[in-house]
């Protein structure tokens, strides 16, 4: 089970409220001057991934005293409950085992007596089985032709992770087109319909709970769409498969439960694209591939789980997150990857760390004193530099910045990708080194400006710099790769998680609003105006009717 420490009670936190009191008048670019090695020290290899940490602030006793606190707060049984399986995840009576869905030493994993190996296994042979008639033509539609389209229904884990994914390893694709249909916004569903033939369409309905009001609505309209050419309820097993832990929805709602895949209840939404929800995937890249993006998770399980702390790539990372949410009040982070296949890997992040570590109340059921999981966003690179880059560089917030770009290019065409990363290594050393007054007054000066030229534009032109930056380079962007990077910020969230003493793996806050919207729906209908909410839902609502008279 997971410890119940309130880490400010930690002798580490304490230390480390000492420390930031000196520490953060240091600038980052003093500590490379005082330490030649500093890159050497700071930065960790692992396979083609090189994470350089070294642009933060952050020196080794800073970064003792984050270790120190990740042992006060029983980070390495914390990793073990994990692996091995423990309900975890408390308020829901689960275990937290993506790492099993991944797990290519097929090593036991054991939970409630039973190992789960063998049922993940079953599933990624079905998952094969099915992928391999349907890209090699030989699954049929239901008017004999080989299916050309996928479309993915679903929301939330179960559309990001398979879209994110899809897009981040196009180079990779095969023929067949996928689509991804999450919003209950008809125009979602409507203007994808518009793009694909029913005789060729393949729909996977992607839903863990087989109930969530989004996707079912979105499914329900595919399949009348679908009938209406189709005109006969028996062509459905052919044009739409389930990926659910639900079997009971699945067959209700029409669908094959020879065409279910399977998953389980210790697969939490946000870390689904590993379980059958990656069937999309699948089909898009092919097994082969799929199987590596899993490989290359695997090989960082092994290593978050078996590395020691000042080594540990996602308990670096996660640590360097506290030191900035906790102590020197950085409220969000931005992950920025110079790569456009990334391009929703932050959105994707986004919900991995935001609904993991969106917490206010501990383990203990009591109310934190203390910052919990940050804002996350992000936009590849370069776009980022011509659009929100400003702020980061001269606005009143401190925002640490992940930075992601791969050496080798899938596109290498003409210059563009020097170009690319020359922006990738200019940005974070710009972020760090900043503009001195000197430099700026030079530089106008060079220019032909007067001095009062000067002294009026000083002001404006000073960068200070210190701004920390992680930089992640990989060699290329491949299936391993990516399983990899993904595993790595997964881990850093449960890290975090940990050391926060949250519940990292429910996610009772998106309830709420789910219920008020299912009571509201009905009162949409008829003329009768609302009375039974606050006085400006009552007054939208009731003119939402007037508007559409
Ligand atoms: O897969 P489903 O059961 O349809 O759930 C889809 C999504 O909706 C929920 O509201 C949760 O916030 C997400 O964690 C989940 O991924």
């Amino acid at each position: 089970m997971l410890p119940k420490i309130n880490p400010t009670t930690t002798g580490a936190w304490k230390k480390l409220e000492e420390y930031y009191e000196t520490f953060s008048e240091t600038h980052i670019k003093n500590l490379f001057e005082n330490d030649s090695n500093r890159f050497e020290k700071y930065s960790l290899k692992f396979e083609d991934i090189l994470v350089d940490y070294s642009k933060n602030c952050l020196d080794d006793t800073a970064k003792a005293a984050l270790i120190e606190l990740a042992g006060e707060c029983g980070l390495k049984n914390a990793i073990e409950s994990m692996f091995s399986g423990e309900k975890i995840n408390a308020t829901e009576n689960r275990a937290v085992l993506h790492v099993a869905l991944r797990n290519r030493s097929n090593s036991p994993i054991i939970v409630d007596g039973e190992d789960v190996m063998p049922e993940v296994n079953a599933v990624l042979d079905q998952m094969k089985d099915f992928s391999e008639k349907v890209i090699s033509g030989e699954w049929k539609g239901y008017t004999g032709k080989p299916i050309t389209d996928v479309v993915n229904i679903g929301i939330g884990g179960s559309d990001l992770g398979p879209l994110m994914v899809t897009e981040a390893l196009k180079p990779y694709k095969n023929h067949l087109n996928l689509h991804f249909v999450s919003n209950v916004d008809g125009t979602h569903i409507a203007e994808t319909l518009k793009e694909v033939n029913p005789e060729t369409t393949l729909f996977i309905v992607a839903s863990k709970t087989f109930t969530t009001q989004e996707t079912m609505t979105n499914a329900n309209s595919a399949r009348s769409w679908f009938l209406d050419s189709a005109k006969n309820e028996n062509f459905i097993k052919s044009h739409f498969v389930a990926v659910s832990t639900n079997k009971e929805e699945v067959a209700k709602f029409g669908i094959d439960t020879k065409n279910m895949f399977r998953f389980w209840n210790w697969v939490g939404g946000r870390y689904s694209l590993w379980s059958a929800i990656g069937l999309s995937i699948v089909l898009g890249i092919g097994f082969e591939n799929y199987i590596q993006l899993l490989e290359g998770a695997h090989a960082m399980d092994n290593h978050f789980r078996n590395t020691e702390f000042d080594k540990n790539i996602p308990v670096i990372l996660a640590l360097i997150g506290i030191w900035y949410n906790n102590f020197y009040g950085a409220e969000t982070e931005a992950i920025l990857p110079y790569d456009q296949y990334m391009h929703r890997f932050a959105a994707y992040f986004q919900q991995g760390n935001m609904e993991s570590n969106g917490k206010y109340v501990d383990r203990n059921g009591k109310q934190v004193d203390y910052q919990t999981g940050p804002i996350i966003w992000g936009e590849p690179g370069t776009n980022g530099q011509h659009a929100f880059y400003q702020l980061i560089h001269q606005g009143t917030k401190l925002i640490p910045c992940d930075f992601i770009a791969p050496a080798v290019s899938h596109n290498p065409i003409s210059d563009h990708h020097p170009k690319l990363l020359a922006n990738f290594f200019a940005q974070t050393e710009a972020m760090m080194v900043g503009k001195t007054k000197e430099q700026v007054k030079a530089e106008l000066k060079a220019a032909g400006k007067t001095d009062e030229e000067i002294e009026s534009l000083l002001p404006f032109k000073v960068f200070q710099g210190n701004i920390p930056t992680n930089s992640i380079l990989v060699k290329k962007l491949t299936p391993r790769t990516l399983g990899s990077l993904i595993a790595m910020y997964e881990h850093k969230i449960f890290v975090q998680g940990v050391i926060w003493n949250i519940y990292s793996f429910d996610q009772w806050g998106v309830e709420l609003g789910k219920q008020l919207a299912k009571t509201i729906l009905p009162e949409l209908e008829g003329s009768e105006p609302v009375t039974g909410h606050d006085d400006s839902t009552n007054g939208l609502i009731n003119a939402y009717k007037e508007m559409r008279k």
